[in-house]
């Protein structure tokens, strides 16, 4: 049985200015998943975020959290958790004591084990006694985060999570967000630029760009669905290169075929087209073949095809 969707967006348009941000853009997710949100610098993210916050009207359609509009419904609004840029901390208080404020706002049960607690959860607990104005970017966001899972809430909305973080507190934000998944059922929006962030913890993917949602998938269906597949082709006899990328360039299947400064063959294929043909192509050729193998597709290359080479 398929329940009803925790995020929905539909038909969302949205212009700023006269300039169209968001067109028809939709799509719904379910309880527990880990839903990522990609697209270029621009593209839109934060402004579909905020539109299911409730935070600013769309223009047309409709963007729901439980089936209402946060705008509207402060109840729903209250199981909800959210990181955004600013983070609306005292910089003249503490950790601690912005938490424990924010505590008493959610009325928090036990409210400094909690603060305790979340502090720990973002490496900050040795922090907690520090005004918050001595703090790094990275030390804030995790402040930030801290705050946003503070009242245990079902939906937790994440912007940038990551962002100017060192490695080590940001590989300790992915292992949270997982943990808050399985063991909270937590459901989790979480706009990225890290594709291998993406890769690593999102159940289910969109790419938003011009405007639109160009696809939409779990990672490895986006993977699968939007990439030209490379073999990867080491020969044995190195004389023999120039000869076999003209053959391989004749091959039925072969879009391209070029020898990479990794010293191998890299033969880019149309489609489904197997090895096999190329394999044959070669050996009838006279040229000798070490070894061939297909080349491990990430979403990055995934996303590089979707959005026409389009970084984020
Ligand atoms: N309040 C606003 N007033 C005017 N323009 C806005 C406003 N908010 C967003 N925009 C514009 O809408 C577009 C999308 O911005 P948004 O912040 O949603 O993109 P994003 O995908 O989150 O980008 P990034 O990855 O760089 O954070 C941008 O062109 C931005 O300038």
């Amino acid at each position: 049985m398929v329940s009803d969707p925790v995020i929905e967006a539909r038909n969302l348009s949205r212009s700023f200015d006269g300039h169209l941000v968001l067109d028809q853009v939709s799509f719904s997710i379910q309880s527990g998943e880990i839903f990522g949100f990609l697209g270029p610098n621009g593209a839109g993210k934060t402004t579909t975020m905020r539109l299911l916050l409730g935070l600013i009207r769309p223009d047309r359609g409709e963007a729901t959290v439980f089936g209402v509009s946060l705008a509207e419904h402060d109840r729903e609004r209250r199981r909800v958790g959210v990181l955004l840029e600013q983070n609306g901390m005292t910089d003249r208080l503490s950790a601690e004591r912005n938490l424990r404020y924010y505590a008493g706002l959610y009325s928090v049960p036990n409210p400094a084990q909690r603060v305790e607690e979340v502090l720990s959860l973002v490496g900050l607990l040795d922090r907690r006694s520090d005004l918050v104005g001595t703090f790094s970017t990275g030390m804030r966001r995790s402040l930030g985060l801290a705050r946003a899972i503070l009242h245990h809430p079902a939906v937790l909305f994440l912007d940038e999570p990551t962002s100017g973080l060192d490695p080590g507190a940001q590989q300790r934000v992915r292992e949270l967000i997982r943990t808050l998944s399985v063991e909270e059922s937590m459901t989790v929006f979480l706009n990225s630029h890290h594709l291998d962030e993406v890769e690593r913890v999102c159940s289910r993917v969109a790419i938003l760009q011009d405007q639109r949602i160009r696809a939409i998938d779990t990672v490895e269906g986006i993977r699968r669905g939007h990439q030209q597949r490379v073999f990867l082709i080491v020969l044995s006899r190195r004389e023999q290169t120039v000869a076999a990328v003209e053959v391989l360039r004749t091959c039925p299947g072969v879009v391209e075929a070029r020898l990479e400064e990794d010293g191998m063959m890299h033969v880019t294929l149309q489609g489904t087209s197997g090895s096999a043909g190329l394999l044959g192509c070669l050996v009838h050729a006279g040229i000798q073949v070490e070894e061939g193998y297909f080349k491990r597709e990430s979403l990055e290359d995934a996303y590089l095809a979707v959005t026409g080479g389009d970084k984020t």
